[in-house]
C-alpha cells in the first residue's frame, strides 16, 4: 500500500490574534451508490491508499487544523480506527472516529456531538473530495477568523444550467421551466467552514434536508461568504470521477518526484 509522505502546510495566526483552535469533521459514513458495487466510498483506494486517508491528511494538512473526527460506515467504526492507525499523520493532529448515520446530515450531526470543548471553528469536509489542496483549506479557515459565520469554496459553472419539471412518467422528457443567469450560480465544494456555535445551532434547528451544511445556515437567516473554491477539490461521485482523481494523483506525484 502506498504511503505518501506529507506535503508542507500553511498558516500561522496573524500576530496579536488569540489562537483559535479549528476542528474538521470528516463524513465518510456514505455507501457511494453512484461509484458503483465495491466497500464503502470511503474506503476505496485512490493511488493505493483509501480515500478517506487523503481526505484526512488533506485536513491535516493544515497548520490550522489540530483535531479531525471521522465519521465513519456505521458497522465500520473498528475498521476504520484501525485503518488510520496505520496511516502516518502529523503528530500534532489528533483524530477521533465515530459511527454515522443513515444520511450525510445525521452523519454530520453525530461528528459535532462527539468534538470536545475548545474548538471555535469547524471545517465540514466530505471524505469524498480527497484532493482538496491545502491553500483552499486555509483559505476557508482565514475567511471563519476574519469573522465570517460560514465560508465554503466556490466555482464557476462550466455548463448552462436548466430547471426542469420532473417528467409526467418515467421515460417521459423533462420541460425546462427556466435557465438561471449562470454569472450568479457557483458550485460549492468543501471544507465548508463555521463558527462552531453557529454550526450547531443550524444542526439542531433545521429539521428538512439540506445538501450541505452552509445550506443549513442560511435556513438560519444567516450569511454565507464565498473563498475560491479549487478543481482538484472535486467530488468523487461517478465511476469516470475515480478516474479523473487516479490522473490529478498521478500528476502530482509526477511533479513532486516521487
Ligand atoms: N449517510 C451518509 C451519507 C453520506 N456521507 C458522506 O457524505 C459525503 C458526501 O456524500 P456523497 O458523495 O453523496 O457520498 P455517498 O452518500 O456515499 O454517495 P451515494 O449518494 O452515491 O451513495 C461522503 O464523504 C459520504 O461518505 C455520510 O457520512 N453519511
Ligand atoms: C456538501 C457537498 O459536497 C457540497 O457540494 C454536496 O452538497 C454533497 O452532496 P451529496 O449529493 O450528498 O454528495
Amino acid at each position: 500500500m502506498s504511503d505518501d509522505p506529507l506535503p508542507p502546510s500553511s498558516p500561522t495566526p496573524a500576530p496579536g490574534r488569540p489562537t483559535v483552535r479549528t476542528a474538521a469533521v470528516i463524513p465518510a459514513a456514505g455507501r457511494g451508490v453512484r461509484l458503483g458495487p465495491g466497500a464503502p466510498k470511503a474506503l476505496r483506494a485512490l493511488g493505493g491508499t483509501p480515500m478517506l486517508v487523503h481526505a484526512v491528511r488533506a485536513m491535516a494538512d493544515s497548520r490550522a487544523v489540530s483535531l479531525v473526527v471521522v465519521v465513519a460506515p456505521p458497522d465500520g467504526a473498528g475498521e476504520v480506527k484501525s485503518l488510520l492507525d496505520a496511516h502516518a499523520l502529523p503528530e500534532r493532529t489528533d483524530v477521533l472516529v465515530v459511527p454515522g448515520g443513515d444520511s450525510r446530515q445525521e452523519s454530520v450531526k453525530r461528528g459535532l456531538d462527539a468534538l470536545p470543548e475548545g474548538y471555535d471553528i469547524v471545517l465540514v469536509h466530505d471524505a469524498a473530495r480527497p484532493l482538496v489542496p491545502v491553500d483552499t483549506v486555509d483559505a476557508v479557515v482565514e475567511a471563519v477568523r476574519d469573522g465570517a459565520a460560514a465560508v465554503v469554496p466556490a466555482l464557476p459553472l462550466a455548463d448552462t444550467v436548466k430547471q426542469v419539471e420532473p417528467a409526467a412518467a418515467p421515460g417521459e422528457p423533462e420541460p425546462v421551466v427556466a435557465t438561471p443567469d449562470r454569472s450568479r450560480l457557483r458550485a460549492v465544494q468543501t471544507p465548508q467552514g463555521f463558527e462552531r456555535a453557529t454550526l450547531v445551532r443550524a444542526h439542531e434547528t433545521v429539521t428538512d434536508d439540506v445538501t450541505d451544511d452552509a445550506g443549513m445556515v442560511e435556513r438560519l437567516g444567516l450569511t454565507v461568504v464565498t473563498v475560491p473554491g479549487h478543481e482538484e477539490a472535486f467530488k468523487v461521485t461517478r465511476p469516470l470521477d475515480l478516474v479523473l482523481a487516479e490522473a490529478v494523483l498521478a500528476r502530482r506525484r509526477l511533479n513532486d518526484g516521487f
